[in-house]
């Protein structure tokens, strides 16, 4: 069987796995719990991109009508987090789906001997909520999440680390992601990326960060 790639790493939110609703759930249950307004799904899906944390920063910051930094120097960000992961890691699992072609696809490609990883900006903790409860997890090889290094997407950290644990030369790897920031990872790193338009993109269409190609879904991985 052709092996185009030996290494394959994919982001996760609105790429291998739909979490917007439940983290918009979750994000709610949070600012109700501390007599917020809440805010919409469609906000939700446009902070989505730079970890679980900064998003419930971004939302708490519109929906007290303040700013990012005043939000990040008070001093019940600590608390309000900690009720957030509660929260979460209840929601995790509730709302969130595979999008069509993901399972196939990467049992599909373990079948050829491709080696698979997930660098995300997630935190650890929900990247590892999330990905078992969609059974997930043994179909990995690697796993980076947000806090795994001291640098996140769009620095190529995460991607350097599995090129280096397999061996992997660049030419030989693909990077799959659905947001300018997971193209930037990728070009950072000096690899091919392939795009998803279903995901978060930060309400931009996918084709102006332009990656190297736009598939309708993960099955073009298999062509
Ligand atoms: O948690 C986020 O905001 C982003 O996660 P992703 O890197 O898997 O898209």
């Amino acid at each position: 069987m052709r092996k185009p790639y030996d290494l394959i790493m994919f982001d996760l939110d609105g790429t291998l796995v739909e979490t917007a609703p439940e983290i918009a759930d979750a994000v709610n249950d949070t600012l109700r719990r501390f007599d917020l307004p809440e805010v919409t799904q469609q906000q939700v899906n446009d902070w989505i991109g730079h970890g679980t944390r900064e998003l419930l920063i971004q939302a708490l910051a519109f929906s007290g009508k303040t700013d990012l930094v005043t939000i990040r120097h008070s001093k019940s960000l600590t608390l309000i987090a900690g009720e957030f992961d509660r929260y979460y890691k209840r929601r995790c699992g509730s709302r969130s789906r595979l999008y069509p072609q993901v399972r196939e696809t990467l049992v599909a490609l373990r079948g050829r001997g491709v080696k698979l990883a997930v660098v995300t900006n997630k935190e650890s903790r929900y990247t590892a909520t999330v990905l078992d409860a969609h059974q997930l997890t043994p179909l990995f090889d690697q796993i980076v999440s947000g806090d795994t290094l001291p640098t996140k997407k769009p620095d190529p950290a995460g991607i350097h680390s599995c090129l280096t644990a397999f061996g992997v030369p660049r030419a030989r790897a693909l990077f799959v992601g659905d947001s300018s920031i997971d193209v930037a990872t990728a070009r950072n790193a000096g690899l091919s990326v392939w795009a998803l338009p279903y995901g978060y993109n930060m309400g931009q269409p996918i084709e102006a960060c332009t990656p190297d190609r736009v598939i309708a879904d993960c099955s073009a991985l298999l062509d």
